[in-house]
């Protein structure tokens, strides 16, 4: 198992605080979002192999690079389409999947409710976008779900993990590495993540009825 890949710089730290703030208004939460998104992504694709591109420029040609073989991108709804436009500009020819999980707030167990995924995802890298990994929960299921169409090289893409959920994650799929703008210290009797931020969905698209 890989250690969590935990972005270390002042500027995640900055917006990291704005996500945490609770007099943040919807906008401002939405705009660190996909900020936070873009570093997060930068980090996970750091190790991408490229292949070489020969390119003109308007003075000489020269040899570049292009992505040997781009994430499949895949934000779990709700929180996580937040994630999705800024990791796509990352990545601006990704292919996007997507996974619809709510949780329980009872038994904090996931409720898939929507899936819409390339029929194989066999050799391709792909990136489960979620903000949160509180019990992890969700994002094993949505991994189970990814290996079930062949995936075999899975990051978790996160904003802020629990260590819960970080070992939950661990012992179901141990290969997947976790990539986050930051860890807390543990969740809640509710399930909630400590310090953290809240409940990422309603803090982007508003409380749900
Ligand atoms: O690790 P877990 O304990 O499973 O919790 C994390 C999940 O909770 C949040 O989604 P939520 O269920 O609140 O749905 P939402 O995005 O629609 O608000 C979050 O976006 C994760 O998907
Ligand atoms: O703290 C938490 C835990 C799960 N989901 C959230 O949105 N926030
Ligand atoms: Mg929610």
């Amino acid at each position: 198992m890989a250690e969590p890949q935990v972005l270390r710089h002042p500027l995640v730290d900055v917006r990291m605080t704005t996500l945490r703030d609770e007099t943040t208004d919807r906008a401002t939460f939405r705009a660190a979002v996909r900020e936070l998104t873009a570093m997060v992504v930068y980090e996970a694709m750091r190790d991408a192999a490229t292949t070489p591109l020969e390119v003109r420029t308007p003075v000489a040609t020269t040899t570049g690079a292009q992505l040997a073989n781009p994430p499949v991108l895949v934000p779990v709804l709700r929180a996580g389409l937040g994630m999705a436009e800024a990791a796509h500009a990352q990545v601006p020819g990704a292919v996007m999947g997507f996974v619809g999980v709510a949780r329980d707030e009872e038994t904090l167990r996931p409720t898939p409710y929507m899936e819409s995924l390339p029929a194989s995802l066999a050799g391709r890298p792909v990136f489960v976008l979620d903000p949160m990994l509180a019990t992890g929960g969700s994002m094993a299921y949505t991994i189970d779900l990814l290996a079930a169409r062949g995936a075999d090289a899975v990051r978790a893409i996160c904003l802020l993990a629990a260590p819960e959920g970080v070992e939950r994650l661990a012992q179901a799929h141990p290969s997947v590495p976790v990539y986050t703008a930051a860890i807390d210290e543990r969740l809640n009797e509710h399930g909630y993540i400590v310090p953290g931020l809240g409940d990422a969905g309603d803090r982007q698209f508003g409380a749900m009825p």
